[in-house]
């Protein structure tokens, strides 16, 4: 778990985070949403300590990161996987060498030890055998699997995505989204990640942390986000004349005003009772 408590950020005189505070829970993917510019990338950073806060507190696991000193931090660092944008994986270094380098900086692991494990997670991201080649060989997608891979091998308890989706085609960014949930509930990895993406929101948004001008508006999951009545963050997901659509008929099945497709099924059974249409009369 990772709490960021009343959390300060600003830039010459400019206040970007103003005064967040959230809980990024265990074994769950806790997505950060918001439209450009509102803080999402700031707020990742300090918390994975790139930025160095105003004010505030983020605490790992209870212990106050940013009062931590440098080989604290270290230790917490070690626990933390992080996939950024592009995957940026070294583009001169084999999938093995990139996966590897993260066992080289943190472990005294033996080499041997150290291929079993990159064989390991390269088997879990569905990427088995592709050691030797080098990133400009695979496809978006696979890339990201290697970043992920990469991310994981420390085993690590805490994992930051910046944008998993960008440059994916919707199927491919569905079977990365599905990757990142299935690795965070089998390790009960705390996921934290920054997301455009309103697919990966309603797939896997166990935890959802809507931003607007450098402050938390509004948390929830993929189901309460559907029926939320915050104004803001209905104009941020419902930006589409489509997916306004897709949730006033979702509204209206829920309320019961039209029939969803198993009730037309038992409303259409032999021993249905007759349908009687609803009355225009003021007096009923
Ligand atoms: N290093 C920096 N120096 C100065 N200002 C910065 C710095 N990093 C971010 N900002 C400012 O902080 C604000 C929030 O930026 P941030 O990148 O967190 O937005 P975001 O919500 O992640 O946007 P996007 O969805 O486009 O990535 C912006 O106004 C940005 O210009």
């Amino acid at each position: 778990m990772i709490e960021v408590k009343n959390l300060k950020k600003g830039f010459n005189g400019k206040t970007v985070i103003q005064g967040a505070s959230v809980t990024m829970e265990a074994g769950k993917c806790n997505l950060i949403i918001g439209s450009s510019g509102s803080g999402k990338t700031v707020l990742m950073k300090c918390m994975v300590g790139l930025f160095q806060p105003d004010s505030g507190q983020i605490l790992y696991g209870g212990q106050d990161f940013t009062a931590m000193d440098v080989r604290q931090k270290t230790e917490i660092r070690k626990e933390i996987g992080m996939l950024f944008q592009g995957s940026a994986l070294f583009t001169s270094m084999t999938v093995e060498e990139n996966i590897v380098f993260p066992l080289d900086m943190f472990t005294k692991q033996t080499n041997k030890q150290k291929r079993d494990r990159v064989n390991e997670v390269l088997e879990r991201v569905n990427l088995k055998g592709a050691n030797k080649k080098f990133p400009a060989e695979l496809s978006g997608g696979m890339m990201k699997r290697v970043g992920i891979a990469r991310a994981i091998v420390l085993n690590p308890k805490y994992l930051f995505v910046d944008e998993p989706n960008s440059g994916l085609d919707p199927q491919t960014s569905g079977l990365i989204d599905q990757l990142i949930n299935e690795i965070t509930k089998e390790y009960n990895i705390t996921t934290v990640i920054n997301t455009h993406d309103m697919n990966s929101v309603m797939e896997i948004g166990d935890h959802i942390i809507y931003m607007y001008q450098g402050e938390k508006e509004w948390e929830g999951n993929s189901k309460e986000i559907i029926f939320s009545k915050n104004e803001r963050l209905n104009d941020f997901i419902f930006a589409s004349e489509f997916l306004r659509d897709a949730k006033d008929m979702r509204q209206l099945e829920e309320t019961g005003k039209i029939a969803n497709n198993r009730n037309m099924e038992e409303l259409t059974r032999d021993d249905a009772p007759e349908l009687v249409p609803p009355s225009d009369d003021p007096k009923e």
